[in-house]
C-alpha cells in the first residue's frame, strides 16, 4: 500500500502539543501529520519527549494545550480504554501481557477490547454475541498464523522468549483491527536477527493489512530502513522532519545526537 500524502487529510494529526511537568516543558508545540499507510519513525536523544508524546497519543497524558486528531476528530476527550474502539492500537516498551494466560487468550483480550459486547449481553448468549464470538475466534486464529505463533498458541506467555512475547503483543494490538498502530520501542531487547524480522513484520503489517504505523524507537538501523518519514525531537521541540535520508543529513539532528551545537 502506498502512503497517500498528496491530497488526503491526515489520519492522525498532532497539533501544537504542549506538555509540562512542573517547570519542565517536555513537549513544546509539537506538530506533524501521519497519513494513511505511512510508517513514521519518531526519534530523538534521551529525554527528547518521545515517550511523553506517545503517552499523549494513547491518552495516558493530556496536553496542556494543542490537539490530537484521528480522522479529523479530537481524541482528547476520550479515555485510554476508548482508544481501541476508535482504531488506535499500541504496544508497550516492556511488554504488558497477562503472563499466566496463553498466547491465544492474550490475543483474544485484544479482540474483545474492540468488540461491543457487555456483561449482560454475554450472559444472555444473545445471537449477535455468539456471532461476534465466532468472529473473535476467527480473528485470533488468523493472527496466530500471521505472526507464526501456532506452536506456542496454547502455552502460557510466561517462559516464552522475549522476542516471541513481543510478537504476541503486536498480535494483541492488531486484534483490535487498528487504523493506526503505535509501537513503543519494539526493537528494545531484541537481537540483530530479531530486529531484521521485526522490520519485515512492521512493513508487512502496513503493506498487507493497510495499518498506519507510528514507531518510537532508538534503533536507528530499524527506523531508517522502514520509515517513510522521520520526525526528530530534541528537548521537547521538533528539530527536523523528512525522509530518512533527509534527517540523517540534517545538521541540527547530527548536533542533537552528538550533543553539540549545529555547525
Ligand atoms: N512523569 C514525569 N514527571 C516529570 N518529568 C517527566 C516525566 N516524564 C518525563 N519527564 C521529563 O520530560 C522530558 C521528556 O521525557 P521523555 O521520557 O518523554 O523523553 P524520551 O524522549 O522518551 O526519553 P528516552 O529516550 O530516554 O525514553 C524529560 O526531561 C523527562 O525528565
Amino acid at each position: 500500500m502506498q502512503a497517500n500524502t498528496a491530497s488526503a487529510p491526515p489520519q492522525l494529526a498532532v497539533r501544537d502539543v504542549v506538555v509540562r511537568f512542573g517547570g519542565i516543558v517536555a513537549l513544546d508545540g509539537i506538530a506533524f501529520d501521519l497519513h494513511k499507510g505511512e510508517i513514521l519513525g519518531l526519534i530523538g536523544p534521551n529525554g527528547a519527549g518521545k515517550t511523553t508524546l506517545f503517552n499523549c497519543l494513547s491518552r495516558l497524558y493530556t496536553p496542556a494545550s494543542g490537539d490530537i486528531l484521528y480522522d479529523g476528530n479530537s481524541v482528547l476527550s476520550r479515555r485510554p480504554h476508548d482508544m481501541p474502539a476508535i482504531g488506535i492500537g499500541r504496544s508497550f516498551q516492556n511488554v504488558a501481557l497477562f503472563q499466566r494466560m496463553t498466547v491465544r487468550d492474550n490475543i483474544r483480550v485484544g479482540a474483545h477490547a474492540a468488540s461491543r459486547s457487555d456483561f449482560f449481553s454475554d450472559a444472555l448468549h444473545l445471537p449477535w454475541v455468539r456471532r461476534q464470538e465466532a468472529a473473535v475466534d476467527a480473528t485470533v486464529s488468523e493472527l496466530i498464523d500471521y505472526l507464526g505463533l501456532g506452536a506456542v498458541a496454547d502455552l502460557p506467555v510466561e517462559g516464552l522468549p522475549f522476542g516471541t512475547r513481543k510478537r504476541v503483543e503486536i498480535a494483541r494490538a492488531l486484534a483490535i483491527r487498528p487504523g493506526v498502530l503505535l509501537l513503543d520501542e519494539p526493537a528494545g531487547g531484541l537481537n540483530h536477527d530479531e530486529v531484521g524480522e521485526l522490520g519485515r513484520l512492521i512493513k508487512s503489517i502496513r503493506d498487507d493489512r493497510g495499518v498506519t504505523i507510528l514507531l518510537v524507537e532508538h534503533h536507528m538501523g530499524l527506523v531508517m530502513s522502514i520509515s517513510d518519514k522521520v520526525v526528530v525531537l530534541s528537548f521537547g521541540r521538533k528539530i527536523a522532519e523528512g525522509t530518512p535520508a533527509e534527517v540523517q543529513q540534517n545538521p541540527d539532528v547530527i548536533a542533537a545526537y552528538l550533543g553539540g551545537p549545529a555547525e
